[in-house]
């Protein structure tokens, strides 16, 4: 497969305060990665940058293999690009200025507005500067979608949505995925990018900390078990290697458990147990130790 985005060293100074340093990871063609982290990580820094809207103080990238610098013209028209905050100071109706936005591109895309408009309950007719904060988000994501993009690139896209909004949006990219769509999404919300992603990179303090495969993520944390026994569990019975967070009362007990699943099970078989649940840690856990 092919990498649609790659970014080599990419580093980038605000005077003498720190923005990105040294970010280096690709995107493969028809993935959907998210770029996580938390406030000021440098998410929105990294999209920039790529999008040549910034300039890096050092390193490169590419995207569809041309540079972002060299050839941001051409890359741009294959790219949709939703800010993480969108901005009209124009008092056009959102039906105008996305026809202008269209009038940028090749192809015609006055039916793909329209349809999109339908998904994300958009008033066409309605002036931007009488919109809502959401509703502006949606003209923004309209915006960002009309040309059938190869490549979508979304700063936090959901803040301002509520749930039933967020939904239709996601099935909305998942749609465009399936057609094609590579998808780059930054988000400090963890359970959209579990729902969403392949892959995610974690940002913080400016560089990467971790790159991994979703299923990956969730095979290497911590599995929480909750147990109840007939009969008082001895205090010092789980002292084992991967055991944390270990709470015993008596004949009941919880705890998080990473390891060899059998040494566990050997463990838990020698108990009498009336209960026991054994849950995946959801991103939130697996990823609060980074955000510490
Ligand atoms: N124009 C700027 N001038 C100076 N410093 C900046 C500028 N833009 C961003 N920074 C700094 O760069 C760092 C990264 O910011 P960035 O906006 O990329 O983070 P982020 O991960 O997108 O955060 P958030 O989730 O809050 O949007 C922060 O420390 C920020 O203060």
């Amino acid at each position: 497969m092919e990498n649609v985005i790659e970014i080599n060293k990419l580093t980038k100074n605000y005077g003498k305060s720190r923005g990105i340093k040294d970010i280096s990871f690709s995107v493969a063609e028809g993935e959907i990665f998210g770029f996580i982290g938390p406030n000021g990580a440098g998410k929105s820094t990294t999209i920039r940058t790529l999008l040549g809207l910034i300039h890096a103080t050092s390193g490169s990238a590419t995207i569809f293999g041309k540079d972002i610098l060299k050839e941001r013209a051409t890359i741009a028209e294959d790219i949709g690009y939703l800010p993480s905050e969108v901005f009209y100071y124009d008092k056009m109706k959102a039906i105008d200025l996305l026809k202008y936005s269209a009038s940028f591109y090749k192809k015609d895309c006055s039916k793909r507005i329209k349809e999109l408009a339908d998904i994300m309950e958009l008033d066409l007719n309605k002036r931007i500067d009488d919109m809502s904060f959401g509703n502006k988000k949606k003209v923004g994501i309209v915006q960002g979608l009309l040309h059938s993009p190869k490549l979508i690139i979304l700063d936090e896209p959901t803040s301002g949505l509520d749930p039933l909004m967020q939904q239709k949006f996601f099935n909305l990219l998942e749609e465009e995925n399936k057609k094609g769509a590579t998808i780059f999404f930054s988000s400090h919300i963890l359970s959209e990018v579990q729902r969403l992603c392949d892959r995610v990179a974690i940002i913080k303090d400016g560089e990467i900390i971790q790159l991994q495969t979703m299923s990956a993520l969730r095979a290497d944390s911590y599995k929480r078990i909750k147990l109840t026994s007939t009969t008082p569990i001895a205090a010092d019975y789980f002292n084992l290697d991967g055991i944390k967070e270990l709470k015993n009362g008596g004949d009941e007990a919880t705890f998080l458990y990473k390891g060899d699943i059998n040494v566990i099970m050997q463990k838990l078989s020698a108990l009498q147990l009336t209960d026991i649940t054994l849950d995946e840690p959801d991103l939130e856990e697996i990823f609060m130790h980074y955000y510490e």
